[in-house]
């Protein structure tokens, strides 16, 4: 109850912070003097295609809102360089545009919650399958807050995809049309999934990248006065 009293209190208080630039970790620990870290924590999704600029659009919402980005993929790769006992086999099936298993990626992911001070994060190109989505949602005990689509044609993803000079094993025709196909098959159902429940953002991919930022900001703005509001109830 004391804590509620004093988050209270020090909410008429105008934060020393821009709330926008800071984690709400270090926020609230900050001005209300208390570090929320068993505060279950806030979980957007950033799906869509191969090459559709969720990793573009992720380093603008961090910019922008704070969050810690998770980008599954690169979570993936970094697995496969270490002397991992699953190396090889992600390496191969990065390479033909499968989805690893979900308990290798889910591992990955929450290894990296549990070490971030942050308490928002952006998962980005998780969950692939509904199987990742069952898998994950279990794990955690919970549904994301919000799932991003960025919406984009094949042919863009294509265009963008070989032009994107990586260096990356997947980046060639061959692997890309695969990972189309199973885009198609494992990855909208998810989406679908979540259209359904109401919580997906559908966003635009073609423009440039501030145009879409543009569409994807107020998504974020009002997500930050609910964050907000629930961290005040949680707590
Ligand atoms: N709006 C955009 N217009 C043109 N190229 C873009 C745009 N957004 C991202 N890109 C480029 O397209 C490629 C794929 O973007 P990326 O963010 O890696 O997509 P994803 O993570 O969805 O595969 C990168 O080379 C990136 O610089
Ligand atoms: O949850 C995931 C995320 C990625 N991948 C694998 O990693 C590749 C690259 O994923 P990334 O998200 O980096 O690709 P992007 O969509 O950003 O181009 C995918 O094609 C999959 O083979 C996976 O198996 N599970
Ligand atoms: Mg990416």
């Amino acid at each position: 109850m004391w804590r509620r009293a004093s988050v209270f209190l020090s909410i008429l208080e105008p934060p020393r912070h821009n709330a926008s630039r800071f984690p709400f970790h270090t926020l609230f620990k900050e001005n209300y003097g208390i570090c929320p870290k068993h505060v279950p924590p806030i979980i957007t999704f950033v799906l869509g295609g191969p090459g559709s600029g969720k990793g573009t659009q992720c380093a603008k919402i961090v910019e922008n809102f704070g969050f810690k980005h998770l980008s599954a993929g690169d979570l993936l790769r970094r697995e496969m360089v270490s002397d991992s006992e699953y190396g090889s086999m992600i390496l191969d099936t990065i390479k033909q545009g499968r989805i690893v298993p979900s308990e290798v990626t889910i591992k990955l992911i929450l290894r990296e919650m549990e070490s971030s001070d942050n308490h928002k994060f952006l998962i980005d190109g998780f969950p692939r399958s509904e199987e990742n989505r069952i898998a994950f949602e279990k794990i955690i005990g919970a549904e994301p807050h919000m799932v991003l689509f960025f919406d984009c044609p094949e042919e863009e993803m294509v265009k963008r995809v070989l032009s994107r000079n990586q260096g990356r094993i997947d980046d060639n025709l061959d692997t890309m049309k695969n990972r189309l196909k199973v885009f198609e098959a494992l990855n909208l159902p998810v989406i679908n999934y979540y259209a359904r429940k109401g919580k997906l953002y559908k966003i635009n991919a073609v423009g440039t990248v501030d145009e879409i930022f543009e569409q994807v900001r107020p998504v974020f703005e009002a997500c930050q006065v609910y964050i907000f509001s629930y961290f005040y109830h949680v707590i």
